[in-house]
């Protein structure tokens, strides 16, 4: 199969189905460094990255957006001093969707 990080997203609708139990359970697995919990009943994926100063943080966050442009999927970003909190869930849906597993892969290559 694919590797996830070389996959492109899929126009997502309002109504697509969430990820099930066991298709998050094995899409976890190749993207081991992000944790998937609910926050106010939606279920998402979140990784912090840590940084040597703000610079390099904003730089990283900004190599994210634009991922996030051409994928036109896009993520909640908390940039600060040396650390970059990204976090994926699918609005549309109120959860998870493949996407979501695609774009954090994705995320993952853009470290330096
Ligand atoms: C119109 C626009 O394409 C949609 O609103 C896209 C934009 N980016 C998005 N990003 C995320 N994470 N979830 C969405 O449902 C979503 N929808």
């Amino acid at each position: 199969m694919t590797e996830l990080n070389k996959q492109q997203c899929e126009a997502c609708q309002a109504g697509a189905p969430h990820v099930s139990d066991a298709e998050l359970a094995e899409l976890i697995k190749q993207i081991p460094d992000w944790s998937a919990h609910a926050r106010d009943g939606i279920m998402q994926l979140e990784r912090v990255f840590k940084f040597k100063n703000f610079k390099e943080a904003i730089a990283f966050t900004n190599r994210v957006g634009d991922m996030a442009e051409t994928e036109g999927h896009h993520p909640a970003l908390l940039t600060e001093w040396g650390k970059v909190t990204i976090t994926w869930w699918t609005h549309k849906i109120k959860g998870l969707h493949k996407n979501d597993f695609i774009c954090a892969a994705k995320t993952d290559a853009l470290i330096n």
